[in-house]
């Protein structure tokens, strides 16, 4: 679906086709972990709601509804990746097959829109990781809440 033009500030969740689009991609995605032989390690079997709360997830930190903050809170994000050990073949992995998947699932392709996700992919997955590893509070990264993703600047067309 390229050829979509950014109106003015329209949120990243509506560029990027709302709730409806969302869950296509994290469905997508995630049956592309699962079948994985570097991810399989750490997704041995499909959990119910992971697509659901990755998809509130998305929405949140892209400016749509905060069903992601209300029901579930940034805690228990925080509690689900401690100790899963993420290698960085893990993460790199993970972030690949969501780029993947975001092509697959249709969802827009104009270079700001992949900016952002691409941006976003790789700051979650370094958190992800990080708090994977941290044996203290004080080894977690410090993001306690949903980010606020917002578009790349634009280039500085003055220089
Ligand atoms: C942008 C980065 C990431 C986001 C936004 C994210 C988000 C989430 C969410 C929303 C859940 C669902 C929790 C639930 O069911 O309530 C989850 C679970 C999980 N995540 Fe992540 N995650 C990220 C990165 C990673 C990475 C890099 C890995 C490993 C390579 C990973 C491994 C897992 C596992 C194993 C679970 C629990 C089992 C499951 O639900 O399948 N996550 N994550």
């Amino acid at each position: 679906m390229a050829e979509r033009r950014v109106e003015g500030n329209e949120s990243l969740y509506d560029h990027a086709g709302g709730e409806e689009a969302l869950h296509r991609l994290e469905e997508l995605f995630y049956t592309k972990a699962l079948a994985d032989p570097v991810l399989r390690a750490v997704f041995p079997r499909r959990q119910p709601h992971h697509v659901d709360h990755l998809t509130w997830f998305t929405a949140e930190s892209f400016g749509g509804p905060d069903r992601f903050s209300r029901e579930l809170g940034f805690r228990h994000l925080i509690d689900v990746h401690r100790n899963l050990k993420i290698t960085d073949e893990q993460r790199e992995r993970f972030a690949a097959l969501y780029l993947e998947s975001l092509r697959e699932a249709g969802l827009p392709d104009d270079e700001r829109f992949l900016g952002a996700v691409r941006s976003h992919i790789e700051f979650g997955t370094r958190v992800a990781q990080q708090n994977s590893h941290a044996a203290s509070e004080d080894e977690l990264h410090p993001l306690r809440e949903v980010p606020h993703w917002q578009w790349p600047e634009a280039p500085d067309r003055s220089l």
